[in-house]
């Protein structure tokens, strides 16, 4: 068997596209700003990207430094969930030291957070209530449902426990009916956890963790994980080790990180409207 490599750019977008359709028909460019630390490669990766893709997505957006210490960044979100022209504000992980995470997401409010990081959003997401999600989560999501249908009844492996990835994904996952083990830093025999599921979600940034020897001949991986070696980026999947085993395969780059902007936009879109007047 050959494994399938799984491109999320189609998915992602037809998610952009609608997203835009939906903004024209209600008139309506969103706003929203990002918070970096620039020292941290990954989020840069990811303000990047975003900044590439807003203008077309008809969304207004603009990145800024996070201010100098805890006290200043506090004040600068507060001023943000203020500020009536800001529909939408993303505190980009890592946070700078000092900074208290449920502190900075009380700081914006739970309307502008578009990352599902404010205690009312992970709250209703915990209860099974509609809500506004981690956008990570959601690609994450319909990666799997992509590449393997329905998932009632699917058991699924999560290996990383993050507040924007595999805590909110254990909840999605549950409210779709899967039966879902989460596996961490701490978890003993990783692949004998991993082995059991119809599908292995990672989301750690350890390049190459997951082998062959971590799953069922079958399986099918969806690869969260991001870092980066001499330039070049790399999955949490060891492609070259799970060729011939995995049914199919999210590619790290252009798999689930084009499908996570697109998500994050549909989400800021959503913060945007119901901030208008119906
Ligand atoms: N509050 C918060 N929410 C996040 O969702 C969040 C965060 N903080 N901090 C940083 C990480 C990282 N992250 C990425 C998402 C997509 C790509 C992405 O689209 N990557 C491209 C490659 C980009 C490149 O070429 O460097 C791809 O996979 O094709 C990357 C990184 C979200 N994160």
């Amino acid at each position: 068997m050959q494994t399938r490599i799984f491109s999320g750019l189609d998915i992602a977008r037809d998610v952009h596209a609608e997203t835009l359709r939906r903004a024209q028909d209600a008139g309506i460019r969103p706003t929203c700003r990002v918070l970096l630390d620039a020292s941290n490669a990954g989020a840069r990766a990811y303000a990047t990207r975003q900044q590439e893709m807003a203008e077309q997505a008809g969304i207004a957006l603009t990145v800024l430094a996070y201010a100098s210490d805890p006290l200043a960044i506090y004040r600068q979100l507060a001023a943000l969930r203020d500020d009536p022209a800001v529909d939408a504000v993303i505190t980009l992980y890592p946070l700078p030291q000092g900074v208290d995470a449920i502190a900075a997401a009380l700081a914006i409010g739970a309307e502008k957070d578009v990352d599902g990081l404010h205690p009312m959003n992970a709250g209703n997401l915990l209860l099974g209530a509609p809500g506004r999600g981690a956008a990570t989560a959601q690609a994450s999501v319909i990666c799997a449902e992509a590449l393997f249908g329905n998932l009632a009844g699917a058991k699924v492996a999560v290996v990383g426990a993050s507040p924007v990835v595999g805590r909110p994904l254990t909840m999605m996952l549950l409210d779709r009916n899967a039966t879902v083990s989460v596996g961490h830093a701490a978890t003993r025999d990783l692949a004998a956890l991993t082995r059991q599921a119809d599908i292995v979600v990672s989301a750690t940034g350890v390049a190459g963790l997951i082998t062959a020897d971590h799953i069922a001949q079958g399986a099918i991986l969806i690869d969260v994980g991001i870092s980066r070696s001499n330039g070049q980026i790399l999955g949490d999947v060891d492609l070259a080790s799970v060729e011939g085993k995995a049914t199919a395969v999210t590619h790290a780059p252009d798999g689930v990180g084009p499908i996570t902007t697109a998500c994050l936009f549909r989400n800021i879109f959503g913060t945007a409207l119901s901030r208008r007047p119906q």
